[in-house]
């Protein structure tokens, strides 16, 4: 923290001597310190304080982080504990990629790694938790099974809305707690739950992954609405990239029993000892 501190300090230094419309105009990929840091500074302006740079960058960090290192995790974890799944991944991508380096487009066709990684997303989402409170008094609608007349909402309330029994409910999902990436590819009626819409790709045509329009809102990856993730792209398109290659390369087995491999929450729910495999070089 102290290190962040400096570096704070000494690119803030950099940006008092700057003019303010050189600073908008600035090209990245030319600076020779370019970061995430010195676009903040940048951005930020002069005045703002340091502790309100510090938490954005810990935002961008946490936030852009600890969420795609979770993710590729448990999308490990779930592939080596489905061996055929990890095959037809790999026949994707060894007919994908087949030379040269990863571009758009081929990044485009690794459907099924897509896939895999929302899977994970839906079983093991990050985070776990979302955390809102109202700022006014509302009602909530009971929803399905819920109470008919809704529930009243006082102003301050703190509601915390639990993705990860969302994301593994028997009235969305078939077989919820099952790794089955394929299910993102077929429509599912409403199952007269009311309120829902279904499932449905054609709600939101050409979706780089099944977001939550196309699930009604039973399926939240990357949150929803005004404060929904603004990485959302990226994190996939990394996320792709990082699990493509490792599976060209490599056959995972897990070293032990997954029973071992126990759950730890916070922010995200990550694994309580880290995820020990055996890696083995394809030929
Ligand atoms: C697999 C990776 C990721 C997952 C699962 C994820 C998930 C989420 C979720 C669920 C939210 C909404 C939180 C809420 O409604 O309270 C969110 C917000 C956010 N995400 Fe991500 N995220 C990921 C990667 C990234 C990356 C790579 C970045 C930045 C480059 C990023 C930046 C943000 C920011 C800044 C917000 C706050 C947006 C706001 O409140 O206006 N995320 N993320």
């Amino acid at each position: 923290m102290i290190a962040l501190m400096i570096l704070l300090k000494m690119q803030k230094k950099q940006d008092r001597e700057a003019d303010v419309e050189k600073l908008q105009q600035r090209d990245y990929s030319s600076l020779k310190d370019a970061s995430l840091l010195r676009f903040l500074v940048d951005m930020r302006g002069a005045d703002v304080d340091d502790r309100q740079l510090r938490d954005d960058l810990m935002t961008m960090l946490i936030a852009g982080h600890e969420t795609t290192a979770a993710v590729l995790t448990w999308s490990i974890f779930l592939l080596a504990q489905n061996p055929t799944k990890m095959r037809k991944a790999q026949a994707e991508i060894d007919s994908v990629l087949i030379d040269g380096a990863i571009t758009a487009e081929k990044l485009k066709k690794l459907e099924y790694i897509r896939l895999i990684i929302v899977e994970a997303l839906r079983l093991y989402p990050q985070p776990p938790l979302l955390i809102r409170r109202s700022l006014r008094p509302d009602k909530l609608p009971g929803g399905y099974n819920g109470a008919k007349e809704g529930y009243e909402i006082p102003a301050g309330t703190d509601i915390f809305l639990s993705i990860y029994n969302l994301h593994r409910s028997p009235y969305f999902w078939d077989s919820p707690n099952e790794f089955e990436p394929e299910r993102f590819t077929v429509p599912k009626k409403d199952e007269n739950i009311e309120g829902w819409a279904g499932f449905d790709p054609d709600r939101s045509p050409g979706a780089m992954y099944p977001n939550e329009i196309i699930a009604d809102f039973a399926f939240l990856p990357f949150g929803g609405g005004p404060r929904k993730c603004v990485g959302d792209q990226f994190a996939l398109l990394e996320s792709t990239v990082a699990l493509a290659l490792l599976l060209q390369k490599f056959d995972v087995e897990l070293r032990g029993s997954p029973d071992e491999v126990e759950m730890v929450t916070g922010a995200t729910i990550h694994t309580k000892n880290g995820l020990w495999c055996r890696l083995r070089k394809r030929t």
